[in-house]
Order: C-alpha cells, then sequence, then structure tokens
C-alpha cells in the first residue's frame, strides 16, 4: 500500500465555513469559529490520519482585497501559504450567490495554477444544508463558470454531508510520502495562539459594530503557580492584553462598570480550562494602541 501525505489549506471569502470545515474533517475543535468574520488571524493546522495517508489543513486568514497593511499582511500570509500546499480548497458558500470576492478570489488561483507549480484548486461549495437541491446545483454551476477546478465538491460541514467525499478528493492531490507527523497529533498550533484566539473569540461575540479588524489579542505569559495543584488539577495564571485603536472601542470592550469584560473573561476562561486541561486565573488589559493597523512597527509587536 502507497502512503500519501501532504498539505491543504482552504481559501475563501470571510464566513465562508473554512474554520468549520477544517473542524468537521479533523474530527475535533481545533480552529476557532464564529459568527463573525475574519476571526481566523492565524494559521492553525488540523491533521487527519488514515491508514493510507496523511492530510495536514492549514487554516488561512482567508483572502480578501486589501484595505490597510494589515489586510496586505494577510494577503502575503496567504500566498505563501498558498505555494506551501499541495492543494487548494477554494470554499463557496451555498446561500450566498457568487460575488465580486469570489470573482477576486477565482483570479488569485487562476495565477496561482498558472505560474508556480500548477497547485490544483478544487472548489467547495459550503453549506449545502441551507439551500435546495434546485438552488444547490444553480450554484454549482455558477462555481464551475468561475474557474478552472480540479473538482467541484458539494459539503455541509454541520451535517456532514460529502465531508468523506472531499476528504478522499484532497487526499487525492497528495504526493507519495511518508507521515509528517505522529499519530494523534491533531495540531501544532502553540497553545498562547490558541489562548488569544479564545479570548479574541468571546470578545467579539455580540458587538455589533467593526471591531473584528480593530482587536488585537495577545498573550503576554501563561505561567503555573507555585501552590500545590487542588485534586491534581494545576493552576495557571493567564495574563492577556487586548489593543483596540480608539478609545470608544475600549469602551465597548469594557462595558459599563466593566461588566462586559467580566463577561468576556469568564467564557473565554472556561474555553482556556478546557484547552489546557488546568484551572485558569485569566487577567485581561485592554489598550489603545492608535492605528495599529496602519503601523508596521505596532503590527510587528502585536505578531502580524
Ligand atoms: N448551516 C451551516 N452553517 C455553517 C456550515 N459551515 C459553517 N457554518 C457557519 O458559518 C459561519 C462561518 O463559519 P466559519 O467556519 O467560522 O467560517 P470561516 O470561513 O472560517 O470564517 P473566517 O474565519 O471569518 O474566514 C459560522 O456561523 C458557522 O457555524 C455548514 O456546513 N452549514
Amino acid at each position: 500500500m502507497t502512503f500519501h501525505s501532504g498539505f491543504a489549506c482552504f481559501v475563501g471569502r470571510p464566513n465562508a465555513g473554512k474554520s468549520t470545515l477544517t473542524n468537521a474533517l479533523v474530527g475535533q475543535k481545533v480552529a476557532i469559529t464564529s459568527g463573525r468574520p475574519q476571526t481566523t488571524r492565524h494559521t492553525v493546522r488540523g491533521i487527519v490520519h488514515r491508514p493510507d495517508a496523511q492530510l495536514i489543513l492549514v487554516d488561512t486568514p482567508g483572502l480578501h482585497r486589501p484595505r490597510t497593511l494589515l489586510g496586505e499582511r494577510l494577503n502575503a500570509l496567504v500566498k505563501d501559504t498558498l505555494t506551501e500546499v499541495d492543494v487548494v480548497g477554494f470554499c463557496l458558500p451555498a446561500d450566498q450567490r457568487v460575488g465580486p470576492g469570489d470573482r477576486f478570489i477565482a483570479e488569485q488561483m487562476s495565477e496561482l495554477a498558472r505560474d508556480g507549480r500548477g497547485t490544483p484548486v478544487v472548489a467547495v461549495v459550503t453549506k449545502a444544508d441551507l439551500v435546495g437541491k434546485g438552488k444547490l446545483a444553480e450554484h454549482l454551476m455558477a462555481v464551475q463558470a468561475l474557474g478552472e477546478w480540479a473538482d467541484i465538491v458539494p459539503v455541509s460541514a454541520t451535517s456532514g454531508y460529502n465531508v468523506d467525499v472531499l476528504e478522499n478528493v484532497l487526499v487525492g492531490h497528495l504526493p507519495e510520502g511518508t507521515p509528517l507527523y505522529a499519530e494523534g497529533e491533531l495540531t501544532d498550533e502553540p497553545e498562547a495562539v490558541m489562548v488569544a484566539e479564545l479570548v479574541r473569540e468571546a470578545a467579539l461575540e455580540g458587538v455589533r459594530d467593526e471591531l473584528p479588524h480593530s482587536l488585537a489579542v495577545v498573550v503576554d505569559e501563561i505561567v503555573a503557580r507555585d501552590e500545590p495543584a487542588a485534586n491534581g488539577v494545576p493552576m495557571l495564571d493567564v495574563r492577556v492584553h487586548l489593543f483596540v485603536e480608539r478609545d470608544s472601542q475600549k469602551a465597548i470592550i469594557i462595558g459599563k462598570g466593566g461588566a462586559r469584560l467580566r463577561d468576556v473573561g469568564s467564557q473565554a476562561r472556561r474555553g482556556i480550562e478546557a484547552l489546557l486541561g488546568a484551572r485558569v486565573y485569566l487577567d485581561l488589559h485592554v489598550k489603545v494602541a492608535k492605528d495599529w493597523q496602519r503601523d508596521p512597527k505596532q503590527l510587528g509587536k502585536l505578531g502580524f
């Protein structure tokens, strides 16, 4: 039996369902999903282990038109990722018409296919559960007309429809090779990045303005307390900074009398405790870093 191993990544406009699909394929929550767009800032890998193959999924921050320096950096990151993978899954949600954002990405994909390694691009029609058969067929035809695809696969990450088919298609594009990760390994994302994502997700919850583009989360430290662990469960101090661009945004995050920040803290803490298997004392600080999205120095400091 020949073994295949390699990398795949999903691209698609914000909210296309990339993170949810990664989770469905890997079978465990590794990438952080959110109802709000553009929450995935960091590359998160999930690994599908099979007897005949190992598929390493790289979850990209989404490809979109650069508006600010941050956008340009994200796109550079996405392009770097794209040239390193063996197959790309281009996610197009079935419940939304093919729009200018999709066409922009489709153009980038044709470029990728032309120069570089000729990386195959699989069109993945996501959220198939949200539309009827007729509308799905229409959407598939619109997607077919959008570019040259190695395959077109409709899936639903939430119902599980065709997730196995997509897995086979992606694996089919991987080169022969040995396993790249030890069995059982699900993600190599550093814990601090996942902690930051949990805080970011909690902080964005229920906020209806443009905060997603203005919020950066940095984990300063995760340290174990010296005191003996209660019932063998260790106690960790987790110190986190939330950076916003304006005082008004700071006020939104903190809420009246600090009420909102306390809610953010307790929600994030539950997730972090589950992730790290420890009791956590979570210390959140909100700071204003003016125009951090446009300032290369600030971006560097914030890890972009
Ligand atoms: N009904 C349905 N909803 C889905 C499906 N996949 C994702 N969603 C929802 O769509 C929203 C966006 O999903 P994500 O996986 O966070 O999307 P994403 O492409 O990773 O988004 P960004 O991180 O913003 O780029 C979430 O509310 C998901 O619950 C699906 O198969 N069916």
